[in-house]
């Protein structure tokens, strides 16, 4: 699949042991390589990926991983090894492993010496949304990726074989992103997947639903790359995932998690706003019996009210959300801080109530 960006246009390439053939997939004769990993994709991947390189200069760098890596000191760190080992405008980024080190690497692609080229290798079922689209991103204390930029990689190289040393709980949280490019895109793929137990999913299985969410999310951003319009519907459940990321600490949540509840959240709010019936509980069903954490502790509704007006949607310090009319019919709605509270409140009683 070709992906056509208002920069460049870049292939998404999915297959087995592909990793091992990373030159049929670059175009260019890069000066040097610069692969950009964390510590758990280190010890599995990263010997694959630098053996593709045998007649260059190849230099690595390992962050910690988890989502406190995507952060201004990791960035200055990086930076600052970008420059010692001498890359130049015609060096290539190489950001292997999950959305953390999608989104680290991306950004300091798209900052170094004011942009060079990067190639996204993903490594989560999570990173079939995050290495797709060019949002590039580090995290402030204040706000998830409050510092970032638009900027497409060359390509998307995703060896789907990386896949099979996912532990459970990284299989759920890339699961929900795919949930919730079913619930803006179709009603027949989010019913399939409420069939789906996401921890014996077959091989070709996953492979289909990583193609279903890739084309999702292909086909919006080739229409809205710079999110003027319907890339907002990619943000379904993250007004409330990013600021519950932020408020309970980066990594006590996973983003998928957060996501799951932020999705509940958004079809607890659509019922209300619509006067019409969604999944709530169809949807919550599935998420507790396939392990996600739906059981909430005391959440300050204040202070996650004031994390949500940090969302990029908002607009004059009002929160917008990402709203279903029906599953398939994304809108997006502001509400008022006062009904936000109430709907918080309420969302809140309605799963202890489960
Ligand atoms: N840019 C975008 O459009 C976009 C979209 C969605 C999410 N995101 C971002 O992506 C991030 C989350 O990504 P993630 O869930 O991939 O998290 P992650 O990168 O932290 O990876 C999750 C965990 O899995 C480990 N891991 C990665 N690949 C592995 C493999 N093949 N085998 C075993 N372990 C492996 C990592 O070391 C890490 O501990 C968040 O920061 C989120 O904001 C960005
Ligand atoms: O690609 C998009 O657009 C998305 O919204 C995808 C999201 O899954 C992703 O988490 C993204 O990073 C959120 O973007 P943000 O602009 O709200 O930071
Ligand atoms: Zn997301």
């Amino acid at each position: 699949m070709v992906i056509h960006s208002s920069s460049n246009s870049y292939k998404i390439i999915l297959g087995e042991q592909i990793r091992f053939a990373l030159s049929d997939f670059l175009s260019k004769d890069y000066s040097s390589v610069f692969v950009i990993t964390d510590e758990k994709v280190a010890a599995l991947y990263l010997a694959d990926i630098i053996g593709n390189f045998s007649s260059k200069k190849v230099y690595e760098s390992i962050i910690p991983h988890g989502e406190q890596s995507k952060s201004i000191e990791s960035f200055y760190k990086l930076q600052t090894e970008a420059i010692t080992n001498g890359l130049d405008r015609n060096s290539l980024i190489i950001a292997l492993g999950g959305g953390v080190v999608g989104d680290l690497a991306g950004f300091i692609a798209a900052t170094f010496m004011r942009g060079i080229d990067y190639i996204q290798i993903p490594t989560t079922i999570l990173a079939h949304d995050s290495s797709v689209g060019g949002k590039v991103a580090i995290n402030h204390e204040l706000g998830k990726n409050l510092i970032g930029s638009f900027y497409p990689p060359v390509a998307v190289i995703y060896d789907i074989d990386t896949l099979k040393s996912l532990g459970e709980r990284e299989v759920r949280s890339g699961y929900a992103e795919i949930v919730k490019e079913a619930l803006i895109a179709d009603e027949s793929m989010f019913n399939t997947l409420l069939m789906t137990n996401i921890c014996s999913v077959s091989n070709e299985q996953l492979q289909e639903h990583l193609a279903y969410g890739i084309n999702v999310k292909a086909n919006i951003v080739e229409a809205d790359e710079k999110e003027s319009g319907i890339r907002k519907y990619l943000n379904l459940g993250h007004t409330l995932a990013h600021a519950l990321e932020s408020e309970l600490g980066y990594g006590a949540l996973t983003h998928g998690e957060a996501v799951a509840i932020g999705l509940l959240f958004s079809l607890h709010v659509s019922e209300d706003v619509f006067q019409h019936p969604l999944p709530f509980q169809e949807l919550y069903t599935w998420l507790s019996d396939n392990g996600y954490p739906t059981s909430l502790h005391a959440w300050n509704v204040d202070s996650l009210i004031s994390k949500m007006k940090s969302d990029k949607k908002t607009v004059n310090k009002k929160i917008q959300m990402v709203l279903l009319k029906e599953i398939g019919k994304p809108t997006t709605k502001e509400i008022d801080d006062l009904s936000m509270k109430a709907y918080l409140v309420s969302f809140i009683r309605k799963l202890v109530n489960q």
